[in-house]
């Protein structure tokens, strides 16, 4: 980058930069006036023809006089005197900073403008039509009102003006005698009304977060000099990258611009699994809420600071036992880096949860952090592109999906132009699948760049202080090494607490005595603990209060033990066991209708309202959010499998899982048929389905995606007691059902799911000994391998190109969705006599066409 400076001579001078060593500078935004009233690179270069620029080293122009009488060297002399004002040495001015003789210099330019001017310390706008000492002043008054003409100036019409605009953090806009107006955040109100750009856009939302169309609505009433530059110049407001083609045409870079767009937004989709900031909202919220004093001591922390000041000191390994705050810390440390953090950093998280299959895998981690980063940072996305164009949406999820994605990390790590970062992983623990490889990973790339800074946070274990230790720039922060810390901490939460519950129950001086003594004795420094008793309480009488304190013993594991023997005592123990185990075994947390659905035992109960009861007696170990149900905590979950199995399970888990499995696939024979959304046509995609008011799959999505899981855990297929009978019900469910479910999954966006169940089914059926099944699974399973693509994007494309292009010989073939024999010849024949006629009247118009030339 070539970057102006004056010298102590007052001369200007002009340096050139490499990419990761530029310095400070202040940006100009103008329009252009006639070319041959701007200084232009040429007319500072003339004279100095021995130096050609050169990219790798910085040197210098001599100065030339010449242009010093030129017209557009006022605005030069005023951005220069503004940034020396502002205490900024460099400055740039696109007029004399681009060689635009230099065709592949000025394509690279223009793709690069975007990043200049955002990572540009202050930008200033020059408004040349915009004066505040002419024209009319008021009696008491030499100046004029300004803000007319500000409104209607030039600036707000021209195209590359835009995301002058939008990119930096800091517009200050000045009148043509060099006077500030104001900056776009005191003149947001006017910009907004003259733009109708909203002014969250002007306030540093990433663009990324308004539509489409909305961007492309801030553009109209701009023009540009070069007709295609309308569309260049919206490449970095949409983040993506379009190769020059002067002479193509508005329409056509348009219609480039357009399909570019299309293609990165649907990568984006493509990589999406989760969005991290609705995880955490939800975290926060099933937690009861984060209180910012039970964290903010951790920014008094040596460790902390030592990270955070430190250039290298560069991967922050928050660790602790289970309860003790780690995850609401880090939901605090997020929220105080994105307030204190440049506008030019950008921060990406991702909290992994046991309980949530779609959160807990090492791709999942790099495919969430990486969603986040290039939606901050939209330029990123090339290197997830050089990729997605070749392998499309199965690079996410495919075998090689780690490989590929870790590569894609890596150059996302070492791209020259990535801003200041911080990534930010919690709970390592509670990644299940690949938990080394991501460790291996994080200890390796925490080294590979200064400009990123990572926090993990997770339980004290070995394996992971095993593998963090190989990191090398690392600091630990032991919340059992800070317990002063943590107990000041869970004090100030206990007394929250004890004050919400004042507040709700009416708590006489004494009970809300009692409560607090005991909290405050029995801790031991865990928030959790805290948490659960004061949840308990929530639903005791006052008069009750102190007499059950004494149930509550110290340590978490005393607590879980406590509750799980009080549910066994109850009433209804029998119910509420099989829900605790059911919610326990499922691979996501469901919604009360879907549970009702899965748990045998529930499947009377008309009443939601009941069963929102019964989740509410195992109200120690359950919650309900958003009438979701959910695990308190993944430590009483731990707590069920580990310490209390035969309680839980008596007969086993297997034995719940196959429960599961079982109503699954009775929901699904009940749900399942043939176009279930009304699509109608083969060529409805994916991407315009809507969801209809009343879901028929609203019951049916967990069952449609896990059925294939619960059986494999069941063990069912390969017992020498029921293996034939639960073979004879996957059997029947695959000849009348296999292409609905396959139309389901589309419909649930699962197919590649769809893909790795039918591989573990396949795995499953080799070791049962049952032929006739192993053939038909087979072959299901290379069905759906070959039509993956075609299905996932339309629904329906399930019963035509992909029955149509499968092997004669196929065993899926015939199934035909269990559709009628005569039914289908009258379908067949309906659609041969449309293509037709579709047919005919194509070739009959090409016929006319010929005819006229
Ligand atoms: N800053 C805080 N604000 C509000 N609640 C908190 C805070 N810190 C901890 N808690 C309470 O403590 C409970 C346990 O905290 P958290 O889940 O963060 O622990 P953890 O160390 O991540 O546990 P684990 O390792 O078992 O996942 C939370 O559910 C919440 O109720």
């Amino acid at each position: 980058m070539r970057l102006l400076s004056y010298g102590e001579d007052g001369c200007l001078t002009i340096t050139i930069f490499d990419d990761d060593a530029i310095p400070p500078y202040a940006i100009l935004s103008h329009t252009w006036g006639a070319d041959t009233e701007e200084v232009t690179f040429a007319d500072l270069a003339k004279g100095d023809g021995k130096h050609k620029p050169n990219y790798k080293k910085m040197f210098r122009y001599k100065k030339m006089p010449g242009y010093k009488n030129m017209p557009g060297y006022k605005k030069i002399r005023f951005c220069g005197e503004q940034a020396q004002l502002d205490g900024l040495q460099y400055f740039w001015v696109d007029t004399c900073c681009i060689d635009k003789s230099d065709k592949a210099e000025l394509f690279l330019a223009i793709q690069s403008m975007f990043r200049w001017y955002q990572n540009a310390t202050k930008c200033y706008v020059y408004l040349s039509d915009v004066s505040t000492k002419k024209g009319k002043a008021s009696r008491f008054s030499t100046e004029i009102d300004w803000e007319p003409a500000l409104r209607s100036s030039r600036w707000f019409t021209r195209g590359w003006t835009l995301q002058e605009l939008l990119a930096p953090s800091i517009v200050e806009f000045f009148s043509q005698e060099w006077k500030k107006l104001g900056d776009k955040k005191s003149l947001k109100s006017l910009i907004c009304k003259t733009t109708s750009i909203p002014p969250e856009a002007l306030e540093g939302t990433p663009l990324s977060q308004f539509s489409v169309n909305e961007r492309l609505r801030w553009r109209e009433g701009r023009t540009t000099k070069n007709k295609e530059d309308g569309a260049y110049s919206l490449l970095g407001i949409f983040g993506v990258d379009l190769a020059k083609v002067y002479g193509e045409g508005e329409a056509g870079a348009l219609g480039r611009l357009m399909r570019e767009i299309d293609t990165s937004q649907r990568c984006l989709r493509d990589m999406r699994s989760t969005d991290p900031c609705d995880d955490k909202k939800r975290i926060e919220d099933t937690k009861g809420g984060l209180l910012a004093d039970s964290y903010r001591w951790v920014l008094d922390n040596i460790a902390f600071q030592q990270w955070q000041q430190k250039p290298y000191s560069r991967l922050l390994w928050v660790k602790g036992d289970p309860g003790k705050g780690k995850t609401m810390l880090l939901c605090g440390l997020i929220n105080e880096l994105q307030s204190s953090m440049p506008q030019s950093a950008q921060l990406s998280y991702f909290f992994c949860q046991a309980t949530d299959a779609r959160i807990n895998s090492a791709t999942a981690v790099l495919r969430g952090l990486l969603h986040m980063l290039v939606t901050r940072q939209p330029s990123l996305a090339s290197h997830i592109r050089k990729k997605y164009d070749q392998g499309g949406k199965a690079m996410f999820q495919d075998e090689n999906a780690w490989v590929v994605l870790t590569e894609i990390f890596e150059a996302v790590l070492q791209d020259p132009n990535l801003r200041i970062t911080y990534l930010i992983i919690d709970a390592l623990d509670e990644c299940v699948t690949n938990l080394p490889k991501l460790l291996e990973f994080v200890a390796k790339q925490s080294s590979a760049s200064s400009r990123v800074k990572w926090i993990v946070s997770s339980r004290n274990w070995p394996d992971i202080e095993a593998q963090l230790e190989r990191a090398g720039h690392k600091v630990k922060l032991s919340l059992e090494l800070n317990a002063k810390s943590i107990a000041a901490a869970v004090d100030v939460f206990i007394l929250r607490k004890v004050d919400q519950l004042v507040q709700e129950k009416q708590y006489k001086a004494e009970v809300r005595h009692a409560v607090l003594q005991h909290l405050r004795s029995n801790a031991d420094d865990t928030f959790l603990w805290v948490a659960l008793v004061c949840q308990d309480l929530k639903t005791t009488p006052e008069w009750n209060v102190v007499k059950r304190l004494a149930l509550f013993p110290p340590g978490l594991d005393s607590l879980y033990k406590r509750m799980i023997d009080q549910i066994s005592d109850s009433n209804g123990a029998e119910i509420c066991r099989q829900v605790l185990a059911s919610t326990a075994i499922l691979y996501r947390p469901v919604t009360v209708s879907e549970l009702v659905a899965l748990v045998e035992q529930l499947k009377d109960l008309d009443n939601l309202e009941l069963v929102r009861e019964i989740v509410g007696f195992c109200g120690s170990f359950l919650t309900l959010r958003e009438d979701t149900v959910y695990f308190v905590h993944q430590s009483a979950k731990d707590f069920l499998f580990a310490k209390a199995y035969d309680k839980a399970f008596p007969d086993g888990s297997e034995a719940i899982h196959q429960a599961i499995f079982s109503r699954s696939l009775l929901i699904l024979s009940k749900t399942l048929h043939r176009d279930m959304y009304s699509l109608e046509a083969p060529g409805y995609s994916i991407e315009n389905v809507k969801l209809p008011e009343t879901d028929p799959l609203a019951v049916s999505r967990y069952p449609c995606v896990y059925w294939i899981d619960h059986l494999y855990k069941s063990k069912a297929l390969i017992s020498s007691v029921g293996g034939l009978q639960a073979g004879d019900v996957v059997n029947n469910f695959l000849r009348k059902k296999y292409l609905y479910w396959l139309e389901g999954l589309s419909l649930c966006k699962s197919v590649g799911k769809g893909v790795d169940s039918m591989e573990k089914l396949w795995s499953l059926v080799q070791m049962s000994d049952q032929d006739r099944l192993a053939q038909l699974v087979q072959d299901a399973r290379r069905f759906i391998m070959y039509h993956k693509g075609a299905i996932e994007g339309y629904p329906l494309q399930t019963y035509a190109s992909a029955l149509l292009f499968s092997p004669t010989g196929s065993l899926t073939r015939p199934l035909r969705s269990g559709m009628p024999a005569a039914a289908r010849a009258c379908r067949r024949s309906r659609a041969i006599a449309v293509m037709s006629a579709r047919l005919i009247s194509s070739l009959s118009l090409r016929c006319r066409t010929l005819t006229k030339l």
